[in-house]
């Protein structure tokens, strides 16, 4: 049932503002239907506004908010179920045995998938009559996921699910996630600072900035928009507010390195203009892409 105009998310002209704070800033934001987005943004960007906003936890100050085709605003428990949500606090009651979380669940959600929850459990070491409280943070963290799989929800939201968990718990999640066909009819929004689990598991990247829209690709896509120059620059080198596109300048051993945004071997040779005898170009891991690209603006002081 895809359609070319089918969105799990719709934003339209939305605003929050929590009263000198614009959190939201006439966000227009469209994800299609199917596959891994994953959102970034610096802290403070406007992500846990947005999906309270969708989950109809909080009232947008304008514009508006669909999700799964319906106005957030109205959600009825019918369209909740078809949203699955896991986020880093992972709150299941703990004095709840596994067993019987597992069985409340499956008779709440008409179309639980047994087989998915038994693929997902077991990556972990997780005993139906352990309370949940007693599991480690990692195996709750695969619990929850695997709760939420089994759902077998339209829409996934991801908030920071792999936070404070160790490199094997972390693996043993983003397998779970990827392994369990997810992607086919479920779309999963992946909401995480981590950029090696996004290159890892996002086929689009959701770049938010103040509340803004940024950047909407593939992540090698905007891992291409970043480029790293490296001249050997005489003296102090070019005015910084003269260098096209600069994310970010540094002076290491006597070079000087440039991260620079949209940018074509003109840059070369704008450099070599600038004074710049060697000038050589290297690639940028999408980490380094991101992290630049949030920082510049990140110590400037907030819209009011
Ligand atoms: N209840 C509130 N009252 C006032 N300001 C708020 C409130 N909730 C959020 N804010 C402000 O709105 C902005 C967006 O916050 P939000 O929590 O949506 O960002 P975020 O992208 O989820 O950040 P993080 O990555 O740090 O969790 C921040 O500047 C925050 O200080």
């Amino acid at each position: 049932m895809t359609d070319k105009h089918d969105y799990v998310i719709e934003t339209r002209a939305l605003s929050k503002r929590y009263g000198r704070k614009l959190a939201l800033d006439h966000l227009d934001l469209r994800i299609p239907r199917g596959r891994i987005h994953a959102i970034v943004g610096a802290n403070g960007a406007g992500k846990s506004t947005l999906f309270r906003i969708l989950m109809g936890f909080m009232p947008p100050t304008a514009g508006e908010a669909r999700i799964l085709g319906r106005d957030s605003q109205t959600l009825t428990p019918q369209d909740r179920s078809r949203i699955g949500f896991v986020n880093e606090e992972h709150t299941l009651p703990n004095w709840m045995r596994v067993a019987q979380v597992t069985t409340m669940q499956k008779h709440q959600y008409a179309r639980w998938n047994q087989q998915a929850f038994d693929s997902v459990i077991g990556h972990y070491h997780v005993l139906p009559e352990q309370k949940v409280g007693q599991l480690s943070r990692g195996e709750r963290a695969g619990f929850n996921l695997a709760l939420a799989l089994a759902q077998r929800p339209e829409l996934l939201v991801l908030d920071e699910p792999t936070l404070g968990l160790d490199v094997v718990a972390k693996r043993a999640f983003l397998e779970s996630l990827l392994y369990s066909n997810a992607a086919d009819d479920c779309t999963v929004i992946y909401c995480s600072h981590q950029m090696e689990e996004i290159e890892r598991v996002a086929d689009n990247l959701v770049i938010l900035e103040r509340g803004q829209l940024k950047n909407m690709s593939a992540p090698e896509d905007f891992t291409a928009r970043v480029s790293h120059w490296v001249a050997d620059v005489p003296f102090k080198g070019p005015e910084l507010h003269t260098v096209p596109g600069l994310l970010e300048v540094q002076r290491l051993d006597g070079l000087h390195h440039y991260l620079v945004l949209d940018q074509d071997a003109g840059f070369e040779q704008f450099l070599r203009t600038s004074g710049a005898r060697n000038v050589q170009s290297m690639p940028v891991s999408l980490d380094r892409a991101v992290n630049a690209f949030l920082s510049k603006n990140h110590a400037a002081p907030a819209a009011a």
